[in-house]
């Protein structure tokens, strides 16, 4: 594919760091262009999109072309998202407006993202589509999963002020064919991005990366938005740490159930979690934002897929009820 037009959808925190890149990035003749809304857009169109690397001492400072009407861009060759799970459906029909033949749709998602069993040939449920994630099928019908280039970050990033952000530490982006094929677009994908400074890998086995990262998310989010606890913090706490490790266990034991391998074991993934740093969850920014959480991706599914494969998930059913009456006072400003 030739990409001469990328659009980032939901110029946040990701979305706006890779925006900033790409627009950087002196030999690259894509055009660069972000959806974004609210005092963000204002400060992004009055003072152009910031973002300070961990070790910067200086932002890196980018003008680009930024609306909250997607209908004012034509069609792209490449759209990126960086919504939240809970963002894409009401989004569906804006990421649809700017699509044409060919469009590839990379989305950045922590957790099960609402194309998961698209193309999966490691579990019985391939195509099987989720009310939860995906309403109505819209995004399943509008934009289609075949268009989607799977997404997951290891980059900690936070909007500090409308317009900056900072991020937490030089993360990396693994990409993947929900099919697993190490395809020509991928390896388009992720030549622009590299490109433009980021640190970029590739994946034939992108569910697999899914869960790795889930085995963290699903521990760390809600119990920080719980606590209001750092990454730091909750490693340090016995009780807390310990209650992570059996979060983790249970999304392990919900993905193997479901044909997930993972690359690594649990004791792993608790130790890379340890060198994160005094990070705050992006769902601990939500809370402290007055914002909706990020639930169903990151522990709703982790008890809606163990019901279906028939594997007990305790801890994180009592997580679950726990941070959505949390989410529900949060929204209600209390
Ligand atoms: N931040 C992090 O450190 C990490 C995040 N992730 C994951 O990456 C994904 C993206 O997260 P993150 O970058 O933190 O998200 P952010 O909340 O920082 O960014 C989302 C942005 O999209 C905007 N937005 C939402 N809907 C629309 C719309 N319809 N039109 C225009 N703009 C819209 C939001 O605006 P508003 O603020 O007004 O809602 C916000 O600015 C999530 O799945 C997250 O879990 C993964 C690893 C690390
Ligand atoms: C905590 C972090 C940075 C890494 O697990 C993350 O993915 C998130 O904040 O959502």
């Amino acid at each position: 594919m030739s990409i001469k037009s990328i659009c980032i959808y939901g110029a946040g925190a990701l979305g706006g760091a890779i925006a900033a890149k790409l627009a950087s990035q002196a030999g690259n003749d894509a055009t660069i262009s972000v959806v974004a809304r609210g005092a963000h857009l204002d400060a992004i169109r009055d003072n152009g999109l910031s973002v300070r690397e961990a070790d910067a001492e200086r932002p890196l400072n980018v003008r680009l072309t930024a609306t909250d009407d997607p209908s004012t861009l034509p069609p792209q060759d490449l759209v990126i998202t960086g919504l939240k799970g809970h963002q894409l459906p009401p989004a569906a029909e804006g990421i649809a407006g700017l699509l044409k033949e060919g469009t590839r749709v990379v989305m950045i998602l922590n957790g099960i993202p609402w194309w998961y069993f698209h193309r999966d040939t490691h579990s019985r449920h391939a195509e099987l589509q989720f009310d939860e994630l995906d309403p109505g099928g819209r995004l399943w019908r509008l934009m289609g999963p075949e268009r989607v280039i799977g997404c997951v970050a290891y980059q900690g990033a936070e909007v500090i002020n409308p317009g900056e952000i900072q991020l937490a530490n030089n993360g990396r982006f693994v990409l993947g064919e929900p099919s697993g094929e190490m395809s020509p677009d991928l390896e388009a994908i992720a030549a622009v991005l590299t490109g433009a400074g980021l640190s970029i890998a590739t994946t034939p086995d992108i569910r697999g990366e899914i869960w790795s990262k889930l085995m963290g998310n699903a521990a760390f989010n809600p119990i920080s938005a719980l606590t209001k606890a750092l990454m730091t913090d909750i490693m340090a706490d016995p009780a807390l740490s310990a209650t992570v490790g059996k979060v983790m266990n249970e999304v392990r034991a919900v993905g193997e159930a479901l044909g997930a391998r993972f690359g690594m074991t649990v004791e792993q993934r608790l130790e890379q979690s340890r060198h994160i740093g005094a990070v705050r969850t992006s769902m601990l920014q939500d809370l402290i934002g007055g914002k909706a959480l990020e639930i169903t991706p990151l522990v709703g599914m982790v008890v809606a897929l163990g019901r279906l494969s028939a594997v007990p998930t305790p801890v994180s059913e009592t997580i679950l009820a726990l941070v959505t009456q949390l989410d529900r006072e949060n929204q209600r400003g209390s």
